[in-house]
C-alpha cells in the first residue's frame, strides 16, 4: 500500500497462499511503466528515478477498448455459482424484478438509440442558463492548453461550460446531460421502468432521483434478474455506483428473515459509513436494518440480526470468526465497492478473498469501480466467475466536467506558499488537498491554521470518532478546506467539493517503484465533479521529477492539464477567475 491509511490492517495468512501468490502477481500493474531504479526512496521528496516511466498508450489500462456488456454467453453457462439460489429463496422485493427489461444488445461504443432532447432544445436550454448568471462566457482562459507530447490543444475551459450555482441550474445541467447519450448520466429509461419494489421507489423519490444514470439503467436489470448473475460493473466516479448496488441489496433481501443476508464491503470507514447512509436513505420506507461493520462498533456475544451489513474487510472477518456474531450462510449478496483496490492490494486482497469464502457458494458477487486495470479485471473475473461486465473505454475513465490544471512551483516550499494563495480560491465552494504522508497533512494544515485560515486535517492516525466528526464537520460545510491522505481519495461523496489539489502526485510506493498511481490519481480528481457537478482539479508539480510524473498522468489518461506557473500573478489571477466562472460563476 502506498499511504492508505485504511481503517483495517489485515495481515495474509498460510491458508491464504495462493491468493497471495495471485495477488503479489498483480500488485503495482496498474501502470505498464518500465521498472523504476531500484535508488528510488520513500521519502516526502523522492530523488528522480533513473529510468522515466514510459507509458503505454496502445495497452488500455482502465479496461479493455469494450464498453457495454458482455450478454453473449450461452444460457447454459448462465446456471453457474449463483444459479442454485432458488426464486423462492428471493425476498418479495425480489420477486419484482421478474419482469426486468430485456437485455440490449450494445454496440461497441455503448452508444444506445437517442431519446434525447432535440439538439435545439438542448442548446436553447444552455443558453438559457448562461443567460441565468449573466456571464459573459469569457472563463479566464485565453489560449490553448498543451498535452502530454507539447501539443497544443483546446482545454475547452473556455465553452458552454454550464454554471452551476443553485439547485434550479444543477437540475437544468442535469436534465441536459440525463439527456444526452453521451454524457455518463445519460439515461433512455425511468426508475418505473427497472421494476423496483414499491416501497423501494418511494425511497428513491425521497432521495430526489428522476431518471437512472448510465451505469444504473445498465446495471440494474442486470443485477435483479434472476437466477441472480455476478456483476463486475465500471463507470466514472460520481455516476451514481453506490445506488445500483444498494437497489440490488435492498432487493435481494427479505426483510423477515432477521439475520444478515448482504454484505457490503469498502476500504474506509467514512465510505463505509457513507454507503450506509444511501442504504439506509434508499431503504427508509422497507422494514430492512443495516449494521456497520468497523472497529469496535460490535461486541463479542452479541448477535447481529440486522439485514445488511457494510463494513471493512478486517472488522467484517473478525466478526465472522473470531466473534461469530453473525452465521454467513444466510447472505445472498457479496459486494465490493471500489473493487479493484479491495481485490488487488495484498492486505485488503486477502482478507476479502478469505470472507468470500466463507460465504454460501450461491452468493451473488457485485464489484464495483470507477478503475480497473487491466490485471485487476483479469483477477476480478477469477474473483467473480461469468459476471455480466460493464466496462469503460480508456478515454471515458476520467470525468470531462473537471478541469485539470498543473500549478508549476520551485521547490518544496514554495508549494506551502503557492497552497496558501489557492486558499481563497479553494474556500470559494470546498476542497480537499491531498497530501502523500500524515505528517504532511498535519504538518501544512498546522501552518495555514496558524496563517488565519480555516482547514482540517484527516488521515488514518487519528481516533475513529475524531475521524467521523472531522468528516461530518467537513460534510456539512463547517469546514472549508480538508486536507488529508488517500484514506478518503475513494467513493467520499461530497457535493459540494469543486477543487481537489494534488499537493503530492500520488505514487504506487514500493512495491511500484514509486511510479504515479494512476488509478489514485482518478479517484482523488473524482471527489469533484459529483453527479454533473462542475470541478476544477489542481496538482502540484515542484522539481523535474514531479514535472515528469505529471506528464506521465497527462499522457497515460490523453487528457491536457493547463498549466499554471506560480510565480506569475497573471496566471494565478486567471486561475481564480477560471476557478470563479467554473464553481460559482461571475458573481
Ligand atoms: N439517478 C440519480 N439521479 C440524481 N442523482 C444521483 C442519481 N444516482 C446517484 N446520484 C447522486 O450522485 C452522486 C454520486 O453518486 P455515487 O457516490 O454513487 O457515485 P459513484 O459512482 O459511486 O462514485 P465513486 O466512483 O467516486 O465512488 C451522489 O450524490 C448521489 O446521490
Amino acid at each position: 500500500m502506498s499511504d492508505h491509511d485504511h481503517a483495517d490492517s489485515p495481515s495474509p495468512t498460510a491458508d491464504d497462499a495462493p491468493v497471495a501468490s495471485l495477488l503479489s502477481r498483480i500488485s503495482g500493474l496498474s501502470t505498464n511503466a518500465e521498472p523504476a531504479s531500484s535508488s528510488s526512496s520513500p521519502s516526502d521528496t523522492p530523488s528522480a528515478p533513473a529510468v522515466r516511466p514510459k507509458p503505454n498508450t496502445s495497452n488500455p489500462l482502465f479496461g479493455r477498448a469494450l464498453a457495454g456488456v458482455k450478454s453473449d454467453r450461452s444460457s447454459a453457462s448462465a446456471t453457474t455459482s449463483s444459479a442454485a439460489t432458488s426464486a423462492t429463496s428471493i425476498a418479495p422485493t425480489a420477486d419484482k424484478p421478474a419482469s426486468v427489461p430485456e437485455e440490449k444488445k450494445e454496440t461497441a461504443t455503448g452508444q444506445e438509440p437517442s431519446q434525447s432532447q432535440p439538439k435545439a432544445e438542448r442548446e436553447a436550454s444552455k443558453e438559457k442558463m448562461n443567460d441565468n448568471t449573466g456571464f459573459n462566457g469569457d472563463d479566464g482562459w485565453g489560449d490553448p492548453v498543451q498535452n502530454g507530447n507539447g501539443d497544443k490543444v483546446d482545454d475547452g475551459m473556455r465553452s458552454d461550460a454550464g454554471l452551476i450555482s443553485n439547485e434550479f441550474q444543477v437540475e437544468v445541467k442535469l436534465a441536459d446531460l440525463q439527456a444526452d447519450p453521451n454524457s455518463a448520466l445519460f439515461s433512455a429509461k425511468t426508475f418505473e421502468a427497472l421494476n423496483l419494489h414499491e416501497d423501494l421507489m418511494r425511497g428513491i423519490y425521497a432521495v430526489g432521483f428522476k431518471k437512472p444514470s448510465k451505469i444504473q439503467e445498465r446495471a440494474l436489470p442486470l443485477l435483479l434478474s434472476n437466477p441472480p448473475r455476478n456483476l463486475i460493473g465500471q463507470s466514472q466516479s460520481g455516476t451514481g455506483k453506490t445506488a445500483a448496488f444498494t437497489l440490488n441489496m435492498l432487493s435481494r433481501v427479505d426483510p423477515a428473515l432477521l439475520a444478515p443476508q448482504a454484505i457490503c464491503l469498502a476500504p474506509s470507514r467514512e465510505l463505509a459509513r457513507q454507503i450506509q447512509e444511501v442504504v439506509d436513505k434508499i431503504g427508509q420506507f422497507t422494514d430492512i436494518k443495516t449494521f456497520l461493520a468497523v472497529p469496535k462498533s460490535w461486541s463479542r456475544g452479541v448477535r447481529i440480526d440486522k439485514h445488511i451489513l457494510i463494513g471493512t474487510p478486517g472488522t467484517m472477518m473478525d466478526m465472522i470468526t473470531r466473534g461469530r456474531v453473525f452465521d454467513p450462510k444466510h447472505i445472498r449478496v457479496f459486494v465490493l465497492d471500489e473493487a479493484d483496490e479491495m481485490i488487488a492490494l495484498q492486505g485488503l486482497g486477502d482478507q476479502t478473498a478469505r470472507i468470500k469464502r466463507l460465504l454460501p457458494p450461491t452468493v451473488q458477487n457485485v464489484l464495483f469501480s470507477a478503475t480497473f486495470p487491466e490485471e485487476v479485471q483479469r483477477f476480478a473475473e477469477h474473483f467473480a466467475p461469468e459476471a455480466n461486465q460493464l466496462f469503460l473505454k480508456k478515454e471515458e475513465v476520467t470525468v470531462d466536467a473537471i478541469k485539470q490544471l498543473y500549478l508549476e512551483c520551485d521547490g518544496e516550499d514554495q508549494k506551502y506558499d503557492a497552497l496558501s494563495m489557492l486558499y481563497d480560491c479553494m474556500s470559494i465552494g470546498q476542497s480537499i488537498v491531498f497530501c502523500k504522508r500524515k505528517d504532511t497533512a498535519d504538518r501544512i494544515a498546522g501552518r495555514l491554521i496558524q496563517d488565519g485560515h480555516s482547514v482540517a486535517s484527516l488521515h488514518g492516525d487519528k481516533q475513529s470518532e475524531e475521524r467521523d466528526d472531522i468528516l461530518d464537520g467537513f460534510r456539512n460545510g463547517k469546514t472549508k478546506v480538508l486536507i488529508t491522505t488517500n484514506v478518503v481519495a475513494r467513493g467520499i461523496d461530497i457535493q459540494q467539493v469543486n477543487m481537489v489539489v494534488n499537493y503530492d502526485v500520488p505514487d504506487l510506493g514500493p512495491e511500484g517503484g514509486f511510479r504515479p498511481d494512476i488509478e489514485t490519481y482518478i479517484h482523488r480528481i473524482g471527489r469533484t465533479g459529483r453527479f454533473g457537478r462542475k470541478g476544477c482539479s489542481v496538482i502540484f508539480a515542484h522539481d523535474q521529477r514531479s514535472m515528469e510524473e505529471v506528464h506521465y498522468i497527462m499522457e497515460t489518461l490523453g487528457k491536457p492539464m493547463k498549466r499554471i506557473d506560480a510565480k506569475s500573478t497573471a496566471d494565478l489571477e486567471q486561475l481564480e477567475k477560471a476557478l470563479k466562472f467554473a464553481l460559482k460563476g461571475p458573481n
